[in-house]
Order: structure tokens, then C-alpha cells, then sequence
């Protein structure tokens, strides 16, 4: 696993015996997994923003921050639910090499 992942899950683990003002994951736990959600909404609307704008200005730096943004608030969501970016690490390696199309068609059976 990514060595930055990996620390990354560790924190995001011990954030769950913090208290609501020492942390802002503390906080984001505390506020509940609808609060999480409404974060991961607004951090996916403002990754695609940044890539339409990028289709045009051909700067991608925003794009890179926005997405930094939106995966962090992803992995706060997957500790929410006790998962991990483990569990979806594996999900993504039980995919590698089979192509889209047959993983799609194997989703519909
Ligand atoms: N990678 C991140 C990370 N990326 C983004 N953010 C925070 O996510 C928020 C982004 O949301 P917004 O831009 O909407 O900021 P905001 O206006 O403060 O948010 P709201 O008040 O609207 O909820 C900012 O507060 C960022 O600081 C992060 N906060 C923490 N981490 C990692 O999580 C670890 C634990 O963080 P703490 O819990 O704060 O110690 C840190 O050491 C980092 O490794």
C-alpha cells in the first residue's frame, strides 16, 4: 500500500478518540456522517470545476488540489463507516487487468 495512505488511515484512526476541538477530522467525526457527505459533495463539485477550468487555461495545479481535497474527505468517510482506503485498495487490485467491459457486464448478472 501508498506510504502516504497507509499514514494517513493511521491518523484518521486515532482521530476517533479525539476531542471535537482538537482536530478538524476530530470535528468532521463529531459533526457526523452527513456533515462528511455534504464535504464530499462540495469537494467533488469543486474538483469538476477545476477541471473544466483546466480543459481551457491548460493550469492543473487546482485540479491536483481539488482532488488532494476530495479523496482526504473520501478517506474520512470510509473511516466513518470503519473501512478503510485499504478496502478499497483491494477492490480496485480484485479489478486490475480485467477489462471495464467485463467487469461491467459482470456487475448486471
Ligand atoms: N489531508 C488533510 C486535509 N486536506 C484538507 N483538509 C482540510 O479540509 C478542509 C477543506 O475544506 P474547506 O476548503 O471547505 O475548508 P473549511 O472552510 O475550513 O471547511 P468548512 O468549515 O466549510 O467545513 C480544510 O479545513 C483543510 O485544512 C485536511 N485536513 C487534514 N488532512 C490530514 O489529516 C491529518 C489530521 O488532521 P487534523 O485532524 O486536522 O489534525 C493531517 O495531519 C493531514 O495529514
Amino acid at each position: 500500500m501508498n506510504d502516504t495512505l497507509a499514514a494517513l488511515d493511521k491518523v484518521l484512526t486515532e482521530r476517533k478518540q479525539a476531542q471535537a476541538d482538537s482536530s478538524y477530522v476530530a470535528s468532521l467525526y463529531h459533526k457526523g456522517l452527513n456533515k462528511i457527505l455534504e464535504k464530499v459533495g462540495e469537494e467533488a463539485t469543486e474538483t469538476l470545476l477545476a477541471a473544466k477550468d483546466a480543459e481551457h487555461s491548460q493550469q492543473y495545479e487546482d485540479v491536483v488540489y481539488e482532488t488532494a481535497d476530495l479523496w482526504f474527505h473520501t478517506l474520512v468517510m470510509l473511516h466513518k463507516l470503519d473501512l478503510s482506503s485499504a478496502d478499497v485498495l483491494k477492490e480496485l487490485e480484485r479489478r486490475f487487468d480485467l477489462s471495464g467491459l467485463v467487469e461491467k457486464a459482470n456487475r448486471n448478472k
